[in-house]
């Protein structure tokens, strides 16, 4: 009997999961749980490195328990980008906690990058802007401001990894220090077109090449496991940034498609095929995934706030009780009675790139209700990612006949609606929701040959909803209008 099943792991922004896959694409196992967020100070976002690997653990061996281990053909990884974990070679212990990718506290590092003219010369060489967001600015930091880590790096004691290094350094027992090209793109480190990292830019930040992961493809065997069972060597066959790994589970495999992700924050991706498009507003040039030698890069657009405003209003505010509250409470009223929420908690992305931006709440009013501010956080997703769109579709010259979704809040169906309603656009809802942790599934299956080739996982995606524009133009742009005015009053 063949290997059948692929275990893809998830460590996203607020929790671990684990889904267990067959050859359909189906989804036969799942486990979740969150883990905590640290905010030691206003704008900034830490996790707890070792925490993330326990509560991983526990999901996996929770999932990987409903199948054989020896069924489990390889591993897949996806995680969320960016975030910067640094620790010893040796102990294997973080030497700080993770700085998260909505972390500011490098605002001004970044005001000093552009002061010194390397903003292009970063733009050029990364495909990225020159913000907090990336992890390049949060090692610098690191090593700046904790002489004990420096210490380390210069002895190459210290190792730096995004979250997918992080858990292969891990499940490998400490013996592997990889990273995959995808999530090397989002260092600000990497050049993109070189496939290498950047010896110029690790001078400028001090960041010595000692620490910094072997960049491998996404699809390939990077190590094996042992922990799912004495004897049985599982390997460890693909990883992703999660948001190219749902462009890959949404199998936008031609240049021209695209998806939008709604998690803790929400990522628009195109598929620009096998050369990097340069944007000339704010859009990001990335690598989409490397298989077999070739390299795809995509377009992204990002919104730092959009599923954490729902969690916002139910762990800062206390407003609902559960996200999908938020649902029913938008529908009880017909509008947002003129309330927007513009949720800059940690400044803004795409195509406004200003970490200084704070969150805020206009056209209050005594008449203002619990369901209004809700309807309103609900909106403000919608409007963030129109003006992705919109960024997109001028910079591709491809108007986008639908688009894709996936993510934790696509099951909100209010918000869904509204936004085919903002784009004009029809909204496509696929069947397996799970496109992140899908899209890390097929990225390991093909290494592994459970499945052959992108043809064949073309026909395992399907769609479940979807969402047509009932909208009509003046509503449609008058509220728009509002939107833009209340996002004025924070950058200008
Ligand atoms: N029904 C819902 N309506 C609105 N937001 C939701 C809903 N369900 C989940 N969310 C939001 O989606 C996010 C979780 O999605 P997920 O894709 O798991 O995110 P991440 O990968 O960033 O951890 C949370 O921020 C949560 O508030
Ligand atoms: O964890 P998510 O799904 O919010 O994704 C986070 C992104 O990867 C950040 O770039």
């Amino acid at each position: 009997m063949p290997k059948q099943y692929i275990l893809a792991l998830d460590q996203g922004t607020t929790s671990c999961r684990a889904i267990l896959f067959d050859r359909s694409g189906q989804g036969v196992a799942m486990a979740q749980k969150e883990f905590t967020q640290h905010f030691p100070q206003t704008g900034w976002v830490e996790h707890d490195a070792e925490e993330i690997w326990r509560v991983q653990l526990e999901v996996i061996r929770e999932a990987a328990a409903q199948v054989k281990a020896e069924d489990i053909a390889g591993i897949g990884i996806t995680n969320q980008r960016e975030t910067t974990v640094v620790w010893d070679r040796e102990t294997g212990k973080p030497l700080h906690r993770a700085i998260v990718w909505q972390c500011r506290r490098t605002a001004d590092l970044c005001d000093q990058l552009k002061a010194d003219g390397w903003e292009e010369k970063i733009r050029q060489k990364t495909g990225l802007v020159t913000d907090p967001y990336f992890s390049g600015t949060k090692l610098q930091w690191l090593l700046m401001n904790h002489p004990h880590i420096r210490e380390k790096a210069d002895s190459g004691q210290a190792l730096f990894g995004t979250i997918d290094s992080w858990l292969i350094w891990n499940l490998t027992g400490g013996k592997i220090h990889v990273t995959d090209i995808s999530n090397a793109s989002r260092t600000m480190l990497f050049n993109i077109h070189e496939r290498d990292w950047d010896d110029e830019i690790l001078q400028r930040l001090s960041i010595p090449r000692s620490m910094l992961p072997e960049v491998k493809s996404s699809s390939e065997v990077y190590g094996y496991t042992s922990l799912l069972g004495d004897g049985i060597d599982i390997p460890i066959a693909g990883a992703a940034g999660d948001q190219q790994a749902a462009l890959f589970g949404q199998a936008c495999y031609s240049a021209g498609m695209a998806k939008n992700t709604y998690g803790t924050g929400c990522f628009m991706l195109m598929n620009t095929g096998p050369k990097p498009i340069a944007s000339r507003k704010g859009l990001l040039t990335t690598v989409a995934w490397e298989i077999d030698g070739q390299i795809e890069y995509a377009l992204e657009g990002s919104v730092f706030t959009a599923g954490a405003v729902i969690q916002w209003l139910r762990d800062g505010l206390g407003i609902v009780e559960r996200a999908s509250d938020s649902e029913q409470a938008a529908m009880s009223v017909p509008d947002t009675n003129g309330v927007y929420f513009v949720p800059a908690f940690t400044g803004l992305g795409t195509p406004y790139w200003n970490p200084h931006a704070r969150g805020m709440i206009t056209g209050l009013s005594r008449g203002t209700e619990r369901a209004h501010l809700i309807r309103a956080a609900l909106e403000a997703i919608a409007y963030q990612s129109a003006e992705v769109l919109s960024v997109m579709e001028e910079e591709s010259g491809i108007s986008l006949q639908q688009l894709k979704v996936d993510g934790g809040a696509v099951q909100n169906n209010f918000l869904m609606q509204f936004q085919a309603d903002i784009i004009g656009t029809e909204v496509l809802r696929p069947k397996v929701q799970e496109t992140t942790a899908l899209g890390a599934a097929f990225l390991a299956g093909l290494a592994v040959g459970l499945w052959k080739d992108k043809e064949e996982l073309k026909s395992i995606c399907a769609q479940d909803g979807h969402f047509v524009p009932e909208m009509g133009e003046e509503e449609r742009q008058a509220k728009f209008a509002g939107w833009k005015k209340a996002v004025a009053y924070q950058v200008g």
